[in-house]
């Protein structure tokens, strides 16, 4: 059985606290986006190992027992016995880039286990699954327009629909460690709620919205706020980084110009 892991991005970061455990309270909007992962599974009868991976496409750092469809793999096992599969990855989606691609991997990997095996799963249980394997994880069951708050794992659904325009999407070459990000911001509450800025039209969006962790990361690579600035003169409605980054997006109504090439990290998709 096949499936096709999709990325999502970021509208609005809003840094709103600082807890007691260090992690910080956030508000965001998780938009899924049609750049997808490709990802099958083979059950394996004669073999020894509870599982093969093979992986394709965008290489992706670190070790392969800690992959993210490997991590939701042996989760469901322990609890269903499940029988050796083998496990076909291929990378579309950049991984480090804030748009999910690990996240959404590992939700979609559930999925796939619970209709293979017939496992009767509910959306609930799958979301409860999910949660275990990282905060933003759940987001990709239902995987639809969601406002995300606490440490990004409180969900509540959204209406919101960006059919018809496109995103032109750039992942630079530059590393962005998400713990390093979260310590030079000042949490603070925002002007605007980001379920009322949403209502507004998209052309005011600007005005209200923002990615908390635009000001210190721009600051310290300008190469990304320089990305931002050329998205908008190239007509980007609104544009923005993505997540905790590198990933820079801009939306546009459907007359983005801007040459799409994903050896560059540079991708053109319709909403
Ligand atoms: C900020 C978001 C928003 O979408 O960025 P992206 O991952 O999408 O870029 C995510 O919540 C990122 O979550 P995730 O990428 O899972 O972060 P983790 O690896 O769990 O955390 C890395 C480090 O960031 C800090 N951290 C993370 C999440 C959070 N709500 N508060 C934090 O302070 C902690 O120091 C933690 O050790
Ligand atoms: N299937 C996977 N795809 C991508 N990254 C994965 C996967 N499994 C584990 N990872 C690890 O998760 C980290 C974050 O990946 P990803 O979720 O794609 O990026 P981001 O958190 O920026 O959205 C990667 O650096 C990688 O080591």
């Amino acid at each position: 059985m096949i499936s096709f892991p999709n990325a999502k991005i970021n509208l609005g970061l809003n840094i709103v606290g600082k807890r007691a455990d260090g992690y910080h309270n956030l508000e965001t909007i998780f938009y899924p986006i049609p750049l997808e992962d490709i990802l099958e599974i083979e059950v394996l009868d004669h073999t020894e190992k509870p599982f093969e991976l093979s992986i394709s496409g965008i290489p992706i750092e670190g070790n392969l027992a800690n992959n993210l469809v490997v991590k939701a793999y042996l989760l469901l096992k322990e609890k269903y016995n499940l029988p050796p599969i083998h496990i076909y990855l291929h990378k579309n989606i950049p991984s480090g880039a804030g748009l999910g691609g690990g996240s959404s991997d590992a939700a979609f990997m559930l999925k796939l286990l619970n209709d293979t095996f017939e496992l009767n799963l509910t959306t609930t249980e799958l979301e409860e699954h999910a949660a275990k394997l990282g905060a933003d994880c759940a987001f990709f069951i239902q995987n639809k327009p969601t406002f995300a708050e606490g440490i990004g794992n409180i969900f509540s659904s959204i209406e919101l629909n960006l059919s018809g325009y496109q995103i032109f999407l750039i992942k630079p070459d530059v590393f962005i460690s998400t713990a390093m990000a979260f310590s030079n911001i000042k949490p603070h509450q925002p002007e605007l709620n980001l379920k009322e800025i949403i209502q507004k039209p998209i052309a005011q969006w600007h005005k209200w919205m923002a990615n908390d962790f635009e000001e210190s990361i721009f600051k310290e690579i300008p190469e990304l706020g320089k990305i931002k600035e050329e998205l908008y003169q190239a007509g980007a409605i609104y544009a923005s980084m993505s997540g905790a980054g590198s990933s820079i997006y801009g939306i546009f109504k459907d007359n983005c110009t801007l040459i799409p090439n994903s050896n560059e990290g540079k991708y053109l998709l319709n909403l």
